[in-house]
């Protein structure tokens, strides 16, 4: 499996785990987290972590050094495209130009959906302004072909939602968009165990991300490394093409060319 690369921008990565940087313990758990899930992109929640905003403040680029990452800014807690657009443009500035970020504009604090109006007015000036956008969407596939067409490099539905661990609640629609698409679709939110993590590859995603499935894990750095091992089984499991579903047996060592018979 080694040439089973993807490529996101123009970017080519050997890990389909994307992973997040919120609610470890402390920046060592994160880094030792990451270390063991072999992920190479790695998200940050710009408005809610010190990648060098605080001066004097640990950073985490101290601890998942962006030589050895691939850095993912990302517009958590941005409730407007205006909001997420300065987010974005920050991270820019602290990352030297760095153009790749994820965009989220989520509607309400309950359910931390996505507001799709914000999100698409918000996708439509990044693009415009040279960003590479990896765009949080929800499971619509209209949704998702219109964020494809406005040029996001990747779309990234829901499985469920942000922290919810409930995994993936809709994996027709799921299916659909991956059909559709000629991007990158990368399930992002909501799985909750390696299980999930196997079924969204296994439907054929180009990689999957997630935070909070391990960070919430009581062993974070072993549920990172079954996370791993999930997304590379699930991803030769769709490459291998499972079995057709049967509604009644089929004998396991059939009796056609047996001899005697
Ligand atoms: C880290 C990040 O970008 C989150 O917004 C993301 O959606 C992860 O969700 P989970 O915590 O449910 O994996």
């Amino acid at each position: 499996m080694t040439h089973d690369t993807f490529e996101i921008a123009g970017r080519r990565f050997q890990s389909r785990l994307l992973i997040g940087t919120g609610k470890y313990k402390d920046f060592e758990e994160t880094r030792t987290a990451i270390e063991a899930s072999g992920a190479e992109i790695v998200t940050v929640a710009i408005r809610r972590t010190n990648i060098g905003q605080e001066a004097g403040a640990p950073n985490l680029l101290d601890f998942i050094p962006p030589e050895k990452y691939t850095i993912l800014p990302n517009t958590a807690g941005c409730y407007t495209a205006d909001e997420a657009v300065r987010t974005c443009r920050l991270a820019r500035e602290l990352l030297d130009g760095h153009d790749l970020v994820k965009l989220e504009v989520l509607g309400d604090h309950k359910t931390l959906y996505p507001e799709m109006h914000e999100t698409l007015l918000a996708a439509e000036a990044l693009v415009e302004d040279g960003f590479k956008v990896m765009v949080y969407t929800n499971d619509d596939p209209i949704a998702a072909k219109k964020l494809e067409e406005m040029g996001c490099v990747a779309v990234m539905p829901l499985g469920s939602l942000i922290g919810s661990g409930l995994g993936l609640l809709n994996p027709h629609n799921l299916r659909i968009i991956i059909e559709e698409a000629k991007v990158p679709i990368i399930v992002d939110a909501g799985v909750g165990t390696a299980s999930d993590a196997a079924l969204a590859m296994e439907l054929g995603c180009e990689g999957v991300l997630m935070n909070s499935a391990i960070a919430h894990a009581q062993k974070p750095v072993l549920m990172a490394s079954a996370m791993k091992k999930a997304i590379e089984a699930g991803r030769e499991a769709f490459l291998a093409g499972r079995m057709e579903k049967r509604a009644y047996a089929s004998a396991s060592s059939p009796l056609a060319g047996v001899i005697g018979q």
